[in-house]
Order: C-alpha cells, then structure tokens, then sequence
C-alpha cells in the first residue's frame, strides 16, 4: 500500500519561497493504477519526488508497504518523462535494461521485459539509434524487469507522437494488468488519465491540495477507439476538465 499523507513542500532559497504542495492526502491499494492530474506547474513532479524518496517533503510523510519513505524505497521504480536523459547511450539496450540487477535471473529478466515491451530485436542496439517511443520502452523495460512492487511515471509519454502515446498507453495497461504492480501515473493530459486509470486524482494550483476524486467505472478491457467513444468517457474527462479550469481561474 502507498500512503500520502498531511504532504507539504515548501521550497525556500535564493530569495524565492514557493509553497508547492499545501496538504496532499491520499492512500492506493496494492496494485491500484491511479492518475494524477492538474494543471501545469502544480506540484505534481515535486509530490512524486516526495514518493520516491528523492525529496524530503517541509512537513507530512509518505509510507510505501507501512515503511516511512526517508530515501529511495524498495521495491519502487520510476519511468520520467526525459528518456533521452534517464538512458545511457554508452551501453546497449539490453545493458541498460539490465543496469539496476544483479544475480542468476538477470539474463532472464531482461530477455522477459524486452520482449513484454516488443524491443526482443533491438537488444544489441544503443539508445541513440532508436526512435522517441522505442527508447522509452526501453526506459519501460529498465522498470519492468526490475519487478517492482510500486511503479511511478511523470509524465512519461510527453515527448512523443501521438500515435506511439496511444500504444505505449496501452502497453502500460497491460503491464500493470500482468505484473500487478501499484502504479501512480502524473499527465497534465486529462484524456490519458481517464483512460488509463481505475482512479483519478485531481489536483488543484499551487499551493496544491486534492480537488476531486473519481473513480473511473468504465470496463477493464479499454480499447483506444471504443473507451475513448463512450459516453461515461466524455462525462467523466469533462468533469475532470470542469475542475482544472476552475483551479487555473482561481
Ligand atoms: N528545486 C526547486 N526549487 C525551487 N522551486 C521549485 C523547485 N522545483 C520546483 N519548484 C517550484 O514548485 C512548483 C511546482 O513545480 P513542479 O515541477 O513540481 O510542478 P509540475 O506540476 O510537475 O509542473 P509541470 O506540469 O509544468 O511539469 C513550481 O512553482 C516550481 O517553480
């Protein structure tokens, strides 16, 4: 189980004070996919940072499985949206993928995640000589085969065109479909966040609290042409929209 909880940042230095995040409280289940979304410039890099052990939040804590998060948790991985900077371009795909594991399984591991994100051909390749989307999925792969328990992505398909957004959402879902892992997703992408989560979570403007919360009734089984079709769909990122205009107007 991930917990948030009484979250505050505030970011002071070099004459500049920024109350980031006031208040965040929020809980996921074990192996619960949920979305955060708000508007541009909310906090939601700093609340995954304060997730992720990366940043020590002004006030409140955040525990992963019961433990207090005070470094990088166990078991927690993160995909960020800068896959041109998170990969190294020295060492091939499989290298790379293979870079956070040691011991027997490795090999095995590595084969698995490759393949689990359709790169099995690509293993020998560097990063630099593929496209956008593949070297995200390699970035997807690194996470995968490290057998997360909780899986955070920021933003992660901002960088790339929208049709390899659309497969790469929905290589996410069957991963997290597969794996079972407890996975927090951040867009600003309302769209994306209603598609893919079985909860939304939306965020106000900085200072940020939480506006809203939905869960998202639509069936198991999404499919890019008839989920984004239905008319719960519409109903349901209009209500999300609703709200972050009003944050972005208040
Ligand atoms: N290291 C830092 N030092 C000072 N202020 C910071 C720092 N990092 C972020 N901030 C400020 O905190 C606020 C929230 O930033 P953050 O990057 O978390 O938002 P975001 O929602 O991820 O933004 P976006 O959607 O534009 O990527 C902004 O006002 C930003 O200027």
């Amino acid at each position: 189980m991930l917990e948030v909880n009484g979250l505050r940042k505030v970011y002071d230095g070099h004459g500049r004070r920024v109350e980031a995040l006031a208040d965040l409280t929020f809980k996921l289940d074990d192996g619960e996919f949920a979305c955060l979304v708000g508007p541009s410039g909310c906090g939601k890099t700093t609340l995954l940072r304060c997730v992720a052990g990366l940043l020590r939040p002004t006030a409140g804590e955040v525990r992963v499985a019961g433990r207090l998060v005070d470094g990088p948790p166990d078991g927690l991985a993160v995909v960020f949206q800068e896959y041109g900077r998170s990969l190294f371009p020295w060492l091939r795909v499989h290298e790379n993928v293979g870079l956070p594991l040691s011991g027997p399984r490795k090999p095995g591991l590595v084969k698995e995640a490759l393949a689990a994100v359709g790169l099995a051909d690509a293993r020998d390749a560097y990063p630099w000589q593929l496209s956008g989307g593949m070297q995200q999925r390699v970035a997807i792969a690194r996470a995968i085969a490290f057998e997360p328990k909780v899986l955070l992505m920021d933003e992660p398909f901002a960088a790339v065109d929208a049709q390899t957004r659309a497969d790469l959402e929905d290589l996410i879902r069957a991963v997290w479909r597969r794996l079972g892992v407890t996975l927090l997703f951040v867009t600003h992408d309302i769209d994306e966040a209603v598609y893919l989560g079985q909860r939304v979570i939306v965020l106000s403007a900085s200072p940020t609290t939480i506006l809203d919360t939905l869960d998202v009734d639509l069936p198991d089984g999404r499919d890019q042409l008839t989920t984004r079709a239905a008319p719960r769909f519409t109903e349901l990122r209009g209500r999300v929209y609703t709200h972050i205009q009003q944050a972005r107007k208040s």
